[in-house]
């Protein structure tokens, strides 16, 4: 099974409107007829001009978070329909940031991944273990139990919706990658898992995302990988020419 890489750039609370411009225009006449997917996630007071920007191209559109409320009294908070409007078709749903800074939990991403899908937004489901939880030697059952967690009752017709992203905390903007070898061993338990939970034709359709410090210089090594389906990108997605890099290395 051949699944499509995908090359998704996190910008997080990077990039005012005037630089997100500035940034597509120099982008997206080069990213034409690429044989990645592409998504852009720029903060929320972004997505309406990127939207604009981003009309009749490939390159899709995500958000960084959502409740997963349609509506209500949630001060600072961003519904699903409110994404589907702008209109997003990604959006990504507990980023290890949004669970260790926004008290986001296992619970709330399950609710959030249900609400995205009920509103035809694709999720792209972060997962990872700290340094101290690797030390421990406790990566494989953490991510596990996230795993598990985030799919209760999740049909198999949704699961085929969502991408996976393997993110270890300890090498999100901190310059130390995950060996091509570690990541690997964890996005396949990932797949195995699915695959138990569900069955293995829908686990070899889900893609599966790398994250932590990829750029150019080592996505190629990265995506030599079996079960690497592509990355979830901060850093090295601000600037127009490395995020091209990372969407052009199969070229
Ligand atoms: O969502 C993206 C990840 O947190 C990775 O960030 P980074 O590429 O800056 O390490």
């Amino acid at each position: 099974m051949s699944r499509k890489p995908l090359i998704a750039g996190n910008w997080k609370m990077n990039n005012t409107k005037t630089e997100t411009i500035k940034f597509l225009e120099s982008f997206l006449p080069k990213a034409k007829g690429l044989s990645v997917d592409i998504v852009i996630c720029p903060p929320f007071t972004n997505l309406f001009v990127a939207a604009e920007k981003l009309e009749g191209t490939d390159v899709k559109l995500g958000a960084q978070n959502m409740h997963w409320e349609d509506k209500g009294a949630f001060t600072g908070e961003v519904s699903p329909v409110m994404l589907k409007e702008i209109p997003c078709d990604y959006v990504i749903i507990g980023h290890s940031e949004r669970r260790q800074y926004f008290a986001e939990t296992d619970e709330t991403v399950n609710k959030k991944i249900k609400s995205a899908l009920q509103h035809d937004l694709l999720p792209i489901v972060c997962v990872g273990e700290s340094l101290a939880q690797r030390e421990e030697g406790i990566t494989m059952s953490w991510i596990m139990s996230q795993v598990e967690n985030a799919l209760k009752d999740i049909s198999s017709q949704e699961l085929e919706k969502i991408v996976f992203a393997y993110e270890p905390i300890w090498a999100i903007g901190t310059g130390k990658t995950a060996s091509a070898a570690d990541a690997q061993e964890v996005i396949s338990a990932i797949r195995k898992k699915i695959a138990q939970m569900y069955c293995s034709d829908t686990a070899e359709k889900v893609r599966i995302l790398y994250g932590g410090s990829v750029k150019p210089e080592n996505i190629k090594e990265l995506m030599q990988e079996a079960d690497i389906d592509g990355a979830l990108v901060g850093g090295a997605s601000l600037k127009p020419d490395s995020f091209y890099a990372l969407c052009t290395f199969n070229l």
